[in-house]
């Protein structure tokens, strides 16, 4: 059966695709040495690349596009946030849907707890660990299966599935009618009910994966707990088959006959089911086509990439882990080359500019790209990037100057968006003579803030400040102290499209709110770690922290792990309360469908009294699709013997509601958004005064204030091409400053310095030395030596 040889061919793609030694198998990558905690099962993950399909030689045989068998059984998923360990799920695998319950019965009566489209999901497995994470950006499981025997049918399954649902996908819907369908019939047994498949080949196709025992053990038979009893009883397959398959061992070396023959094709028969089949194999090769030139094609950049990345091995990983982040970013690559955030995505372009210099006049990512990639590829690259950019023009058109009753106090931004909308448009191939690798993509992408300025967001409730330090009671005063932690996340609703200007070293930003009684000044203290530095005084509270995080990628979404301590001292009482920050993922971080989502635990203490503490759960969504509790956060102020004297809960982008307080009442909740902050970057009125440039305040900023940086002037004003090259001269004079004060020993820092202090953690805090205001104040910034950083 002609049909039966390909798909063992398939088969035994996938399967070598777990055997160091095959040449198929490259590992793709391994998971970034920053991110995951054990360095030992670092090494060990991989991604599972989908382009390793393979028909047979010649390419005469279609690929196999039958529904492949359900399968079924229980595996270990890893609980949500914030709960730790494993828990028992069971598992159907079924037309390309991944989905499980709580047990068995529960899936008899159709009690869901969550299902994904595998074919959406980046897989990354450990098969040491017998560990499989599915990554769609919205939802990750991570998955262990009990034994190696059924971590490879698991894994083989998915396989056969994700291509399914991907060839189903490719047929604008013929087949995913057909897999529903079908799937259905399967599960009750019966595929003629279909109408696709005669029922002569019911034997073949109900070859579904039970792989777990029955409820009731039937009379005389003993179930072994691998028992394939679906198979089994298909006279198929016998457990002792399994058992005493030698390739089932410690490194099993391929996946056994057994799950072979689950993706074998039918033979079809009838007329109406030939039609399909054929129509599906032709799609089907012609996709399997491309997609071989496409993986031809990386196969050599890759090469050509090594070569150059070889002698150049100082930062070696961050580079590859750069191109790489740069391949992924084409959907068809996506598998090919798996981005590893070995330090840090935020700052991935920025340092793939810093290695070096061409003298074209573009933008050196972009020339470097260029002269490392072919024709093909280049184009391969910029398209999603294109994409990505072109996020912007599906934005309505902004509002005239006289729309825009507040123009005169905010700056104007309608001139520079249709300026930037217009750039993306000519990417986007609108005006087709533009060429594409000639138009600045990464600034574009950017909002006009650093992340300096972003930090000093977090104090856009300062008001909370206030109400603690005018608050005796210390359960109380914990309350709004805790609603100002929580109202430090609530930008990340509109703020997911855009990100902030990485900040250079040195660079420093300051924000005066006398109406707000706060003065705060901000420092880039670190490049590599990126580390910002802030501190903000008024006459109720100090509020400091240096911001630096890690990064964990999944495949389609990317976490941002935070590590540094957020501190507020209150002046009447003397408290300082420390408190860390949680985890921040951004959900499907290449494609428009971004956002952001916070869970994980804070605890917030009181360093001068153990009075009380706080505990407050971000909550991570149940899944996709269901909103009950998405960004619900949850609190508790505990007294020394742990008994809750205080409760508060709500969302964290509509606000926080206590009812233990004397009067129950609404701490806290986000001010409304300007009306045009869609157009406007998703800023609040906060955020639009962040980079305002009043004449009177120009004399009075050093020359590192974020305001004055000309690259983020010139994307505010429109001017996307002068703001690249801009960016490109920043970063490099940046690099040549830093080689030029290590040389001499030398750093740079004169607004924050690294105190023998560290916090309860034992990592070293950056504190204000006190000298910024001092200085501004007397001589003031102009009549002292100031640093040029660009
Ligand atoms: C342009 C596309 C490709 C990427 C957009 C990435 C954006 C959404 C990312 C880049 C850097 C990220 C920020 C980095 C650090 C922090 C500190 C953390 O305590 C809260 C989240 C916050 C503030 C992140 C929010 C999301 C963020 C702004």
């Amino acid at each position: 059966m002609e049909s039966y040889g390909s798909s063992l061919n398939r088969s035994q793609s996938l399967a070598s695709g777990l055997e160091k030694s095959s040449p198929k198998w490259k590992p793709s990558h391994s998971r970034s040495s920053s991110t995951v905690s054990s360095r030992q099962v670092i090494k060990d993950w991989e991604v599972i690349d989908d382009l390793q399909v393979e028909t047979q030689p010649g390419g005469e045989n279609p690929p196999d596009t039958t529904i492949p068998g359900i399968c079924e059984g229980y595996l270990l998923k890893r609980r949500k946030w914030p709960l730790k360990g494993w828990h028992k799920r069971y598992f159907v695998l079924e037309a390309g849907y991944l989905r499980y319950s709580k047990n068995q019965h529960d899936v008899t009566i159709g009690r869901v707890q969550g299902s994904l489209d595998v074919s959406l999901a980046v897989m990354t497995v450990n098969k040491k660990s017998n560990r499989i994470d599915l990554d769609t950006g919205d939802i990750l499981y991570h998955l262990k299966a009990k034994s190696h025997e059924l971590f490879y049918i698991w894994f083989t399954k998915l396989q056969a599935h994700r291509l399914y649902k991907k060839a189903a996908h490719g047929h604008s819907g013929i087949l995913l009618t057909h897999g529903g369908a079908a799937g259905q019939a399967q599960r009750n047994g019966d595929l003629s009910s279909t109408g696709m498949l005669p029922s002569a080949n019911t034997a073949v196709n109900s070859k579904n994966l039970l792989l777990e025992k029955p409820k009731k053990p039937r009379s005389g038979k003993i179930w072994h707990s691998r028992t394939l009893s679906r198979v089994e009883a298909l006279g198929k397959l016998s457990s002792s088959h399994l058992s005493s398959s030698p390739q089932l061992g410690a490194s099993v070396p391929s996946i056994p006959d057994y799950v072979y023959s689950q993706l074998s094709p039918p033979t079809v028969t009838s007329p109406e089911g030939k039609k399909v089949h054929q129509d599906i194999c032709t799609i089907s090769l012609r996709v399997l086509a491309s997609l071989k030139s496409v993986h031809e094609t990386l196969s050599q950049e890759r090469q050509k990439l090594q070569e150059i990345w070889e002698p150049n091995n100082i930062h070696q990983s961050n580079t590859l882990a750069e191109v790489r982040f740069m391949l992924h970013l084409s959907p068809g690559s996506s598998r090919t080359y798996s981005p590893v955030f070995s330090s840090s995505f935020y700052f991935s372009m920025d340092s793939l500019q810093r290695r070096h210099t061409y003298p074209t006049g573009l933008p050196q990512w972009q020339t470097r790209l260029q002269s490392i990639l072919t024709p093909a590829l280049t184009s391969f690259v910029m398209v999603p990037l294109r994409c990505l950019m072109n996020q912007d023009s599906v934005m309505e058109a902004p509002p005239t100057l006289s729309q825009r009753k507040d123009m005169e106090s905010k700056r104007c931004r309608s001139q520079e968006h249709r300026l930037a909308n217009d750039a993306a448009r000519s990417m986007s191939g609108q005006q087709p003579r533009k060429d594409l690798a000639r138009v600045s993509m990464p600034v574009p992408l950017n909002e006009p803030v650093t992340l300096l300025q972003r930090l000093c967001e977090e104090l856009e409730y300062s008001e909370l400040l206030d109400t603690a330090n005018n608050t005796p009671d210390p359960y109380q005063r914990m309350v709004y102290i805790a609603a100002f932690a929580i109202s430090g996340y609530s930008t990340a609703t509109f703020r997911n499209r855009y990100k902030p200007f990485n900040p250079v070293l040195g660079e420093t930003y300051e924000c005066v709110r006398e109406d707000r009684g706060f003065s705060y000044i901000s420092e880039q203290v670190c490049h590599h770690p990126p580390i910002s530095a802030c501190h903000a005084h008024s006459e109720n509270y100090s509020f400091w922290q240096d911001q630096r995080w890690k990064n964990k990628f999944w495949g389609k979404s990317l976490e941002i792990l935070p590590t540094g301590m957020v501190n507020v001292t209150l002046s009447r009482y003397g408290d300082h309360y420390e408190w860390n920050k949680v985890v921040t993922c951004i959900h499907n971080v290449l494609s428009q469908q971004r956002y952001l989502e916070h869970y994980g635990e804070v605890t917030i203490s009181n360093l001068k009294s153990n009075v009380c503490t706080c505990k407050i759960t971000f909550v991570k969504s149940r899944y996709w699709g269901s909103d009950t509790n998405k960004n619900e956060v949850q609190g508790t102020v505990l007294d020394q013997s742990g008994s809750i004297i205080h409760r508060f809960g709500g969302l964290w982008h509509e606000g926080i509601f206590c009812d233990t307080l004397p009067t129950p009442k609404c701490v806290w909740k986000p001010n409304p958004q300007p009306k045009d902050h869609l157009i406007y970057y998703g800023f609040s009125d906060f955020a639009m005064d962040l980079n305002e440039l009043p004449p009177d305040l120009t004399p009075l900023l050093p020359l590192t204030d974020s305001r004055l940086r000309p690259d983020q002037r010139m994307l505010e004003e429109g001017n996307v091409d002068e703001a690249e090259a801009k960016k490109d001269f920043i970063e490099e004079y940046q690099r040549e400053r830093r080689k030029e004060l290590a040389k001499r020993g030398k750093n740079i820092f004169h607004v924050f310095s690294s105190k023998k202090a560290k916090d309860s953690c034992g990592r070293d805090v950056w504190l204000t030395n006190g000298t910024y205001w001092k200085v501004r104040e007397n001589p003031g910034f102009t009549n002292v030596d100031n640093l040029t950083v660009w």
